[in-house]
């Protein structure tokens, strides 16, 4: 069963986004990039707003901003967060600022580990090298994301047998996959036979672009999108 995640800036759009059938939500300030960081004060504001209902999770940035540590201090009450690693590709100490931000997180948060599509444009590591550290250390979830918004969903970056094969590693590797990346409608049919735990959108389901409005309707559709093909099968079972 793959689920929806929805991606906020405030306690507002997370009440929004649960009412229309949101399943995990997920903080972020879409202003500053693919994982920016919202403060620590709207971690809590949403939490206290949808947290009774579901997982709340964050995105804190990149591993390389001066403050990622201090964000990751301040995660107590999370469920899930998550720092990407643009930049970190040349880096021979990237795992080890990693493990060092992993182990900044308040107790109980489970450590998210990001692939970006687009590793090669923003200079992440390659795949192999994120599933490596995944596999190693003490993880809950892959997400397959895109670093850059403005060129295009996750598939016109890679190809279906491309991310299928990352979604098999990362399933006999007991971890949840969870796919992003300029998500469209049109794209669901093509992602769901990788059986992601989660399809996690912002612009999608915004009315312009993604840091603008969460659109209710738009919500609702990725909702049905996600259940009616679904729903179907098992009852086919
Ligand atoms: O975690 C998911 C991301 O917020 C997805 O954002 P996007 O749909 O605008 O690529």
């Amino acid at each position: 069963m793959t689920r929806l995640l929805v991606s906020v800036q405030g306690p507002d759009e997370a009440l929004l986004a649960v009412e229309c059938g949101a399943q995990l939500i997920d903080v972020k300030d879409p202003r500053h990039g693919s994982l920016g960081a919202t403060s620590p004060a709207v971690w809590q504001a949403v939490m206290a707003a949808v947290g009774e209902y579901m997982p709340v999770s964050a995105a804190l940035g990149e591993l390389l901003d001066r403050e990622v540590l201090g964000r990751a201090q301040a995660t107590a009450g999370l469920t899930f967060a998550k720092v990407g690693l643009a930049g970190c590709g040349a880096l021979n100490d990237w795992q080890a600022r990693w493990y060092a931000w992993q182990q900044s997180l308040a107790t109980g948060v489970q450590a998210v580990a990001v692939i970006y599509a687009d590793w090669n444009s923003c200079g992440a590591p390659a795949p192999d090298e994120v599933l490596d550290l995944a596999a190693q250390a003490d993880i809950a979830a892959v997400l397959i994301d895109t670093f850059d918004k403005t060129r295009g969903s996750v598939l016109q970056l890679r190809s279906t047998a491309e991310l299928a094969a990352l979604a098999s590693e990362v399933q006999q590797a007991q971890l949840m996959l969870v796919v992003a990346g300029s998500l469209q409608l049109g794209d669901v049919s093509a992602l769901l036979p990788l059986r992601p735990a989660y399809l996690a959108v912002r612009g999608a389901v915004c009315d312009g672009p993604r840091s603008g409005q969460l659109s209710a309707a738009k919500i609702r559709q990725w909702s049905r999108a996600l259940s009616t093909p679904q729903d179907h099968c098992q009852a086919l079972r």
